[in-house]
């Protein structure tokens, strides 16, 4: 008789950390999860992709209890979970990382990680020292980062605040931790330091879904990926073995070519130009010109002045000294109403805040800005006015129920379009868009390019700020990089790489002063 052979046993796969299964979710007439499920294995970072409405937002607001599903199931580690509400989600086991930073500013860090927390303070009120410390051991355990010692929140930078937030989320020991677009408010360096964290709670065995427009930053962190399309999942894939173009087409159902349609519009007069402008404390003696049918690309790392300079050109900053040009023009823009009657149109990046009336309709809310385009003799033109929403809401691909749904039941991508669509509306002769593309969509990110394009070639100039090096070298003409406050570099896009536009980011190297120099000299 033959020997036994000796068996090898193979262990059963834990099971998933969390399975959701054909969820359906309804909001009068949208189907915003239509069978969706998720799978995602403990201790991987998961990836959540899809274009702005496919329903990524409202699984994850399932899962936090915010929406109950009219159909499907909720497992987690192989446990079948019902009745899911915010109040049980932390004895779950689950955290959020939101986009909105939600610390109180004037709170310091001990305060704003354990106020509120059971055994946080002592009956003798907040010990601070105490706090302190204990603040300082559980961002160094996390991290292995010290934050600036006593500082308040609000002396932060954001990446700073985000450690912070996802530092409190993580004292209650979650088992998986879900970040909901964690950097969109980031500048490129303050990302990797988000990154390093998170690859951090994978080795400390935390299970993290992370949801991302940014396909790079899914292909480099996620283990696996689950693209979302009219809410369903379509597809999991693993993005390190699926190129972009691949993930793009099973996002959007088609091939995204040409991102970046190249304007050829040939600069003409000057638009805007600005000589020895300087907004104390942020910024000193700067000067440019921006020509119509321009494009021209602002840039720097947080504390840079770019903010500034855009609040400044836009009235919502005292300018000291130095003068502003608009078409040929000084102007003295004391405040919003004067930049808009000069032609000015801004396109501000905290549009949730700044740009909309959420309880108004689409069709409103993108003629705000431009009634007088739609109106006859004082008496708006509503059929004007509709063939032009619906025209809008074409371009930007903005996903809604129809022209009158209000604006606060789109997604959050959507609700960025409306703005943008806004403001496109009123054909203005100088636009300054500041970060034009956060939280959009890759196909309406393609349709923003395009129009911005189509804006230049009308004649317009177009002031863009932004920290996506790749978006800046694919639709500017030129870059100007600010840092602590001044100019240093300006780079005609062709021929610079993303890798050198870092370099003048972070270090402010001045690469060519003397291009700076006779574009002051020209204004
Ligand atoms: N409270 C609500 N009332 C009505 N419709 C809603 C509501 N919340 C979401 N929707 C709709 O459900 C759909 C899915 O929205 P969801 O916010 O889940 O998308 P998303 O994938 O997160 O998009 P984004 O990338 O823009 O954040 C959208 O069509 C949206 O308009």
């Amino acid at each position: 008789m033959a020997a036994a052979e000796p068996t090898t046993r193979t262990l059963p796969d834990p099971p998933p950390a969390l399975a959701m299964r054909d969820l359906i979710v309804t909001f009068g007439p949208t189907r915003a999860l239509d069978g969706a499920s998720l799978t995602v294995a403990p201790g991987t970072i998961h990836g959540l992709i899809g274009q702005n409405g496919a329903g990524k937002s409202t699984l994850i607001k399932v899962l936090a209890g915010l929406v109950t599903p009219e159909a499907g199931t909720i497992a987690l580690h192989g446990n079948p979970v019902a009745g899911i509400t915010p109040a049980r989600v932390e004895d779950l086991g689950i955290a959020f990382i939101h986009q909105e930073r939600l610390l109180v500013p004037t709170a310091t860090v001990g305060e704003a990680l354990f106020l509120g927390r059971e055994g946080a303070g002592s009956r003798f009120g907040c010990l601070l020292g105490g706090l302190q410390k204990r603040a300082e051991a559980a961002i160094g355990r996390f991290f292995g980062i010290r934050l600036p010692r006593n500082a308040l929140i609000r002396d932060l930078t954001i990446a700073q605040q985000q450690i912070v937030q996802i530092t409190r989320a993580l004292l209650a020991e979650p088992k998986i931790v879900v970040f909901d677009e964690p950097t969109a408010a980031l500048a490129k360096r303050e990302a990797e330091h988000l990154f390093a964290a998170i690859a951090r709670l994978k080795a400390q065995g935390l299970t993290t879904i992370y949801i991302s427009h940014y396909l790079a930053e899914i292909e480099r962190l996620c283990d696996a990926v689950t693209v979302m399309r009219n809410g369903r999942d379509v597809a999991e894939v693993d993005p390190r073995r699926t190129s972009t173009a691949a993930l793009t087409r099973l996002m959007v159902g088609r091939d995204v070519s040409d991102l970046f349609p190249r304007h050829r519009a040939e600069p003409g007069a000057p638009m805007l130009a600005l000589a020895g402008v300087s907004v104390p404390p942020a910024l000193r003696d700067m000067s440019f010109v921006l020509r119509r049918g321009e494009v021209l690309g602002l840039t720097g790392l947080l504390g840079s002045g770019a903010k500034e300079l855009v609040q400044a050109l836009f009235g919502l900053l005292p300018i000291k000294s130095g003068t502003v040009t608009v078409d040929g023009r000084v102007a003295h823009v004391a405040n919003p109403h004067d930049a808009v009657r000069r032609g000015l149109a801004l396109v501000p990046e905290n549009r949730r805040a700044h740009g909309l009336a959420l309880n108004l309709g689409i069709r409103e809310n993108l003629t705000l800005a431009s009634l007088d385009r739609v109106s006859r003799r004082g008496w708006l033109d509503r059929v004007r006015e509709r063939a032009q929403a619906l025209r809008l809401i074409g371009d930007l691909q903005i996903k809604a129920a129809g022209p009158e749904a209000p604006v606060r039941t789109l997604s959050g991508g959507n609700q960025q379009k409306v703005v943008l669509g806004k403001w496109l509306a009123r054909e203005a002769g100088l636009y300054i868009l500041d970060e034009p593309t956060i939280g959009v969509d890759i196909a309406a990110k393609a349709e923003i390019y395009r129009l911005i394009a189509g804006l230049a070639e009308g004649g317009a100039g177009i002031l863009l700020l932004s920290t996506d090096l790749d978006e800046l070298l694919g639709i500017c003409d030129r870059v100007l990089v600010l840092y602590r406050g001044a100019i240093v570099s300006e780079h005609p896009t062709a021929g610079t790489t993303a890798d050198s536009l870092l370099n003048a980011t972070l270090t402010g190297a001045g690469a060519c002063a003397r291009a700076c120099a006779e574009t002051s000299r020209a204004a």
